[in-house]
């Protein structure tokens, strides 16, 4: 039998299961008091145990077995503990609403009627589901299905059931403040309300209006690669976060958070998304920035950051430099790498090694070794042998060493405190036995240098060749002289230690690929959010370093800042040819949620390919272009703006295309708001008002924007179309676009319409 489906009926059911919820949390709250107090006893009885005597054997083995005893009994204690902690957080979320939707379903059988909340909830009796959790197989239906049949995916095989009424909640407390019934996937009313609210300081769970298209990415399990291309604000970060809450859910004894890892654009966006798992009930997962990632693999090299190239090439970037760069980041770049490592000639770079100026071993010593190896060989294989070899090698000099004249000089002068040192508690039968031990001692830590070299692969000179492979592989689309040039930039760059963006991906590869290295096999799942920002060599690099992680991209070709994806014609399709022989699921959201219907069209008419960009009916003021003369007139008006929207929104973002303006204009903004200078530094979102440069605001949203100088001057090429687009796409509520003499004709191109001058 279905539920009562008046209005009484649901206000007396949310009372009772809130009491319910109550009740739990006095149990439980009671429960877990006890379960400290005994953790805490179990603990101090564990110190207790750890003093008996240890003299004696027998009693040292009762202490061991008694300390493991005691060593169980707390752990166990903890997990209980941790069990307990777990459910008071969950009824406490679920105390706050208890439930968002109700679903009334005919499997032939027997008419049901479900409610679906974050969490689920049983009865007293742990008999019937009082709430079920969202991401259970049935809980499907409500995202999914409009009225009439539907299916859902059971454990047991898709199970075909009538779905006979929807019905959404919003639920505050014990209230039921909004409910209506619906056809619709999830009906646009709470949609609405939920969009028209202000920009908040941490990123929000969508869980109570997950649309169609987003739960089909959510819930996709059989996808390796799972690709998402979504226009500005179309809920790509929210998908992604709801979808690794849903993977911990359904896979909780093989996949724990520690496994996942999601590469972010910066420091302030992988903070602003933190709350979204914790407030579902899942433990967040790993996150590092692309910049990290490399720089932590090229721990000798310093490694030139998106952020500082981006700023740079505002300055200036020839189309040679331009040509290089596409070359070196296309996704066939590691495929080149390892035709070279095929060549018949190809050669391994070796360094010498040097203790205070002294060869120990010789680039030719390597070389010999190397060459001694079979040819068909797997190169890292030969690699580790040649490594094992050298190792070896050092050992008997060692050994020879060890009788020298000054190693046994040295074992006559040793201090006391040395000599005992040297021989950690060991015993000798006679002196000249202990005196080749103190020997071979003195020469181990004499050669330590040299032992942590080959360990570390310093042998293999990688600077060298990688010069050696570009040397070999110069592109087409460039002349010689000019790649010439460039090899010599990359050396001199070496000689600085340091590395270039667009290096990092071949030279890392290549590095690998030698030495049998930097694979990563204990992530299971990897995130990239805004991939327009890697270039198809960095996926490619990424996807050989993690390769037993199923992969979840996501990102929007028209917020390219970088330039990264120049020259794909087709995006999606050809980051998908990058996993050739991996299941590749490829998804396109067109329907954007983050801004109003009038900024929505505005941004979307900026983009030089028009695509089909649905914007969601929520109205507003139309955007703003002003105009000014002068330089103080322009950061007057942004003073005077600010104020305005300060007054309506308590989020204001001042965007800039570069980080000098951002300062400039930090420098002279007169507000009595708090004004707040963000810089790659800054790790939270502040309210009042924040000036950034784009690059900054990438996945963030704020309730206006005011997008500074988008001046003819500064914005004329795609990219700049792609900049503004970014800008524009970052307001929720009103944009405000100010222009320092005549305005860009990617805005005065417009239809008038969909602008206020
Ligand atoms: N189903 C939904 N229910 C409620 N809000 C949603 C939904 N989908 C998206 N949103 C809201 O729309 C805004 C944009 O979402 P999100 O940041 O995830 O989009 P995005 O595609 O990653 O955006 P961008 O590429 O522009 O950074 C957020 O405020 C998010 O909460």
């Amino acid at each position: 039998m279905y539920a009562d489906l008046n209005r009484e009926a649901e206000v007396k059911r949310v009372k009772e299961v809130s009491q319910i919820i109550a009740a739990e949390q006095t149990s439980n709250q009671t429960k877990l008091q006890n379960a400290q107090h005994e953790t805490h006893q179990i603990e101090l009885n564990y110190g207790d145990a750890a003093k008996v005597n240890t003299i004696e054997v027998d009693d040292r083995m009762e202490t061991n077995a008694a300390i493991q005893q005691q060593k169980q009994l707390v752990s166990l204690a903890v997990e209980n503990q941790t069990i307990l902690e777990k459910r008071q957080q969950r009824l406490e979320r679920l105390a706050k609403s208890p439930y968002f939707g109700r679903i009334d379903i005919d499997d032939g059988f027997e008419q049901e009627t479900l409610y679906i909340g974050t969490a689920t909830l049983m009865d007293a009796q742990d008999e019937d589901f009082l709430i079920y959790d969202w991401r259970s197989p049935i809980a499907g239906i409500y995202y999914n299905g409009t009225l009439g049949s539907v299916s859902y995916q059971a454990p047991a095989g898709r199970q075909e059931v009538k779905l006979a009424h929807k019905r959404q909640f919003t639920i505050q407390n014990d209230q039921i403040t909004n409910m209506f019934d619906t056809n619709e996937t999830v009906g646009d009313e709470i949609l609405q309300g939920v969009l028209g609210e202000a920009a908040t300081l941490y990123m929000q769970n969508i869980v109570a209006t997950i649309q169609r298209e987003q739960n089909d990415i959510i819930r996709n399990t059989s996808a390796d690669v799972l690709i998402v291309q979504g226009v500005a604000g179309s809920g790509k970060t929210s998908t992604i976060l709801q979808r690794l809450a849903y993977l911990l859910y359904h896979s909780r004894q093989k996949l724990a958070a520690e496994q996942v890892i999601m590469f972010s654009p910066n420091h302030l966006f992988s903070n602003y998304i933190s709350q979204v798992l914790p407030s579902l009930g899942e433990k967040n997962m790993r996150q590092v920035t692309l910049s990290e990632f490399f720089s932590q693999r090229c721990h000798h090299l310093q490694v030139e950051d998106k952020f500082s190239r981006y700023e740079h090439d505002q300055q200036q970037l020839p189309e040679i430099a331009q040509k290089m760069r596409q070359f070196l980041e296309a996704g066939n770049i590691l495929q080149l790498v390892r035709t070279y490592l095929k060549q018949p000639d190809f050669q391994l770079k070796f360094n010498d090694l040097l203790l205070n100026g002294e060869t120990i071993i010789s680039q030719a010593d390597c070389v010999k070794v190397y060459q001694t190896l079979p040819s068909q060989m797997a190169w890292s294989n030969k690699f580790q042998q040649t490594k094992n070899r050298l190792i070896r090698k050092l050992q008997r000099l060692v050994r020879h060493e060890a009788q020298a004249d000054w190693v046994q000089e040295r074992v006559d002068t040793l201090s006391d405190y040395e000599y005992q040192t040297l021989l950690d508690q060991q015993r000798f039968d006679n002196d000249e036995a202990e005196r080749l031990f103190l020997g071979k001692k003195i020469a181990q830590l004499h050669f330590e240098p040299i032992y942590d070299a080959l360990y570390n692969d310093y042998f293999l000179d990688i600077d060298q060749q990688y010069l050696d492979f570009l040397t070999k592989n110069a592109p087409t689309t460039v002349a010689a002289n000019y790649w010439q040039t460039r090899i010599e930039h990359v050396q001199a760059h070496f000689e600085r230690h340091q590395l270039q963006l667009s290096d990092c991906a071949p030279y890392l590869y290549l590095r690998d690929q030698l030495t049998g290295g930097g694979e990563n096999h204990q992530i299971q799942y990897l995130f990239i959010d805004e991939m327009q920002d890697y270039s198809p060599a960095q996926l490619a690099y990424l996807h050989a370093s993690f390769p037993l992680a199923k992969l979840t991209l996501l990102g929007d070709q028209a917020q390219d800042l970088f330039a990264s994806s120049v020259g794909l014609d087709h995006f999606d399709e050809e980051i998908a040819a990058l996993f050739p022989h991996k299941k590749v699921k490829l998804y396109h959201l067109n329907n954007s949620y983050r801004s109003t219907q009038q900024i929505t069209h505005f941004a979307s008419a900026l983009l030089p390919d028009q695509q089909e960009i649905l914007a969601f009916n929520r109205p507003g003021p139309k955007p703003q272009l002003i105009i000014c003369q002068r330089l103080a007139e322009l950061n007057q008006q942004v003073s005077q703006q600010c104020q305005r929207l300060l007054t309506t929104q308590s989020m204001v973002a001042v965007l800039t295309k570069t980080e000098v303006e951002a300062e400039q204009i930090y420098a002279t903004l007169q507000s009595d708001a708090p004004v707040t200078l963000m810089t790659e530094k800054q790790h939270h979102l502040e309210n009042g008002i924040m000036i950034m440069p784009i690059y900054l605001a990438k996945g963030l949203e704020f309730d206006a924007v005011i997008g500074y100088n988008v001046s003819a001057e500064l914005f004329q090429t795609t990219t700049d179309a792609h900049i503004l687009y970014t800008i524009a796409s970052r307001a929720m509520h009103e944009l405000v676009l100010i222009s320092l003499g005549q305005p860009t004709k990617l805005i005065t191109d417009l239809d008038p319409q969909l602008y206020q001058k």
